[in-house]
């Protein structure tokens, strides 16, 4: 039985796509051959050397210790696309919220419950809540991923003019891209040009504190800024006092924190973005196809640390190994599988960066004694047999 630790709340319609003649998905298993995880961070966490995959229900992967999953070859997985739609809608709402003082016109409505004369309270007061309509004005888009690129879409659709930036934009985000979104140049186009930014790259080092200071000096004055990416693409401190001083008229975020809780004109969301029933669903069917096709047949689809190779199933007995990129390891293979006499009916095999990836398919089973001696080639992290 292949046993599945759940991290977090994984919808039950992905818990559905593993038999549970085959699976045990729990919170508490003691050897897991995988994780299934959504946002918990698993920095801190030591994993068990039985363990396998991780398959984060989501596409960001910051909360996941990438470079130690790949030394003890362990495969990561995330989902992409799967929650995109979820996070345009939030997106779009942000863009909102941003200009029409909403969230502070429901707080204060509230706080009129049980006065004398509330309607007329609410003609008199409402001239404090007075904001902007989008139409007509210029949003920026960072990152033109599955997220930005639906954002960008939707929001010349709303009469918004859409500039988007991203230096990295797969060809398929290409395609999806209205033609009547601009290309920005630079970032500093989108800064200086823009009356709203939203923010949908992931968080990398090259990302970190992308909007700081010398960002928002850049920026129009009473800019509108959403972040329903991560947090920490934000510097704090530097937005503090681009809110103090107004030149940042209003943050949308997705991701509050004690800090940035005590800034003025902060709309704080508790990380909804994925939080639809759809966008759960699909995110745990991904992820959980995903483990299934690593865990019983060796293929790799989503990776995020390692090659993504995939190919049918034979009748064949495959040998899976994770190895480093390094010069003579498919000979070297080859000879410990060659030098017990058994014939290779196929062989695969893929790099990404510092890692590859090898099936090799051999008809007939697979004696300890190979595994051993592919186990013990230098530069081999990990080999199974399925
Ligand atoms: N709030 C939520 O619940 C929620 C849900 C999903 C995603 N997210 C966040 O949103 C991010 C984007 O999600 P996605 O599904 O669009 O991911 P994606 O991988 O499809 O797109 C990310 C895009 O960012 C671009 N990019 C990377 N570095 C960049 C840089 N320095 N400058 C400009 N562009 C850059 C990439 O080229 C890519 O096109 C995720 O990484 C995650 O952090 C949040
Ligand atoms: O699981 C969630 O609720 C959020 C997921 C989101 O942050 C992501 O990066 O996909």
């Amino acid at each position: 039985m292949y046993q599945v630790k759940l991290i977090n709340k994984i919808a039950p319609c992905g818990l559905d796509k593993l038999d549970r003649t085959k699976y045990v998905c729990a919170e508490e298993v003691e050897h897991p051959d995988a994780l299934l995880v959504r946002s918990t961070s698993l920095h801190e966490i030591e994993f068990d050397s039985s363990l396998l995959a991780i398959a984060r229900a989501g596409i960001g992967v910051n909360n996941i210790p990438l470079e130690r999953c790949s030394e003890a070859g362990i495969a990561v997985f995330n989902t992409p696309g799967a929650n995109a739609n979820a996070v345009k809608e939030l997106a779009l709402c942000a863009l909102f919220l941003a200009s029409r003082k909403i969230s502070d016109g429901i707080v204060w409505a509230k706080s009129l419950a049980g006065q004398a004369e509330v309607e007329k309270l609410v003609e008199k007061g409402k001239g404090q809540f007075v904001g902007p309509e989008i139409a007509g004005k210029k949003l920026g888009v960072i990152g033109l991923g599955a997220i930005g690129v639906m954002v960008c879409n939707t929001a010349h659709h709303l009469d918004m003019e859409v500039l988007g930036y991203d230096p990295y934009i797969s060809v398929d985000s290409a395609w999806k891209l209205s033609r009547f979104v601009d290309k920005a140049a630079d970032l500093n186009t989108i800064f200086t040009e823009c009356d709203y930014i939203s923010i949908h790259v992931p968080l990398t080092k090259e990302t970190r504190g992308m909007l700081d200071r010398e960002a928002f000096a850049k920026m129009k004055k009473n800019v509108r800024i959403i972040n329903l990416a991560r947090g920490e693409l934000v510097n704090n401190a530097d937005l503090a006092e681009a809110l103090e001083s107004g030149e940042v008229a209003c943050y949308v975020t997705d991701f509050p924190s004690e800090e940035v809780l005590g800034m003025k004109n902060v709309v704080a969301i508790p990380h909804l973005g994925a939080s639809t029933p759809e966008s759960e669903d699909n995110c745990a069917v991904f992820a959980a196809r995903e483990l299934r096709e690593y865990l019983e047949n060796g293929n790799i689809v989503n990776s995020v640390n390692l090659p993504n190779l995939e190919v049918p199933r034979s009748a064949h007995t495959r040998i899976c190994i994770i190895n480093r990129n390094i010069p003579n390891m498919l000979q070297s293979i080859t000879a410990a599988v060659a030098g017990v006499n058994l014939n290779i009916e196929n062989l695969y095999n893929k790099s990404r960066g510092d890692y590859a990836y090898t099936i090799v398919e051999i008809d007939g089973p697979v004696a300890d004694s190979v595994v051993k001696a592919i186990g013990d080639v230098d530069g081999v992290i990990r080999v199974r047999v399925l």
